[in-house]
């Protein structure tokens, strides 16, 4: 059971549906008298978001571009996500660091381990360990019905004007992170209607023991 406040992370391809449900679960939790946090990465404090800009639509190396997801993660924790869970509220965080590991390690093929150890430099705790998210909602879709939805719908960035097998590699990246780490997520059919989808997403919270809690 968390010891703070809740950290809950949306992950998936890009289309997969994350930004539309993470405020629908936010309204849910809000409707329980939590305080809920919305944020994303990159991006997330001003430092972040400009280093966001950069890494969707400038070039760059793999290694420039997973520091930079770290760099920006480590600016996140601090000025927003470990103060909000020290105040005992919840954090939506559209992507986390399995988004790292999704996109630049499977999807670009840079070194997993060292991502990795940029992972237990940047998310120590104090006391130890390494910030995870309590629960990871894995939006899981084919990414031929993700480009679909993504069609026409907006000005693709660096990361959605990839190729549909970019994307094969980021799912299944994705799935290798759940196999490491089961207890922490819960994978989303997101191929259902909107109804579906938000209740899938209900329904993994329900199950966990800090749904029942009071809020603070
Ligand atoms: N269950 C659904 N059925 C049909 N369309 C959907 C569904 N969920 C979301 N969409 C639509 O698909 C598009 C992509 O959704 P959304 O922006 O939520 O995805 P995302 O995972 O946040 O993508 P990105 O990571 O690229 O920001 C939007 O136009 C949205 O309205
Ligand atoms: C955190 C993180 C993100 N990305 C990529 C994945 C997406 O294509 C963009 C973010 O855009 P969104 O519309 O907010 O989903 O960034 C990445 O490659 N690595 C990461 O760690």
């Amino acid at each position: 059971m968390p010891s703070s406040g809740i950290f809950i992370s949306f992950e998936g391809i890009d289309g997969a549906g994350k930004s539309t449900h993470i405020e629908a679960l936010a309204s849910a939790l809000r409707a329980q008298g939590r305080t809920v946090v919305l944020t994303r990465e990159p991006g997330g404090t001003p430092l972040a978001e400009k280093l966001r800009a950069l890494l969707l639509h400038d070039a760059m190396d793999p290694l420039c571009e997973a520091l930079l997801m770290f760099a920006a993660r480590r600016d996140h924790l601090q000025q927003v996500i470990e103060p909000a869970l020290a105040r005992g509220e919840v954090v939506l965080c559209d992507r986390f660091t399995d988004a790292t590991f999704a996109y630049q390690g499977h999807g670009r093929g840079f070194d997993l381990n060292t991502l990795a150890t940029l992972e237990h430099w940047v998310q120590a705790l104090p006391h130890g360990g390494v910030r995870q998210p309590d629960l990871t909602l894995w939006f899981d879709l084919d990414p031929a019905i993700a480009a679909e939805r993504l069609a026409g719908a907006r000005v693709p960035d660096k990361f959605e004007a990839q190729p549909v097998a970019f994307f094969r590699r980021v799912a299944a990246g994705y799935a290798d992170r759940l196999s490491k780490d089961p207890g922490r997520f819960a994978r989303v059919d997101a191929q259902g209607t909107l109804e579906t989808v938000r209740e899938a997403v209900l329904d993994a919270c329900r199950t966990r023991p800090w749904w029942q809690e009071q809020a603070p």
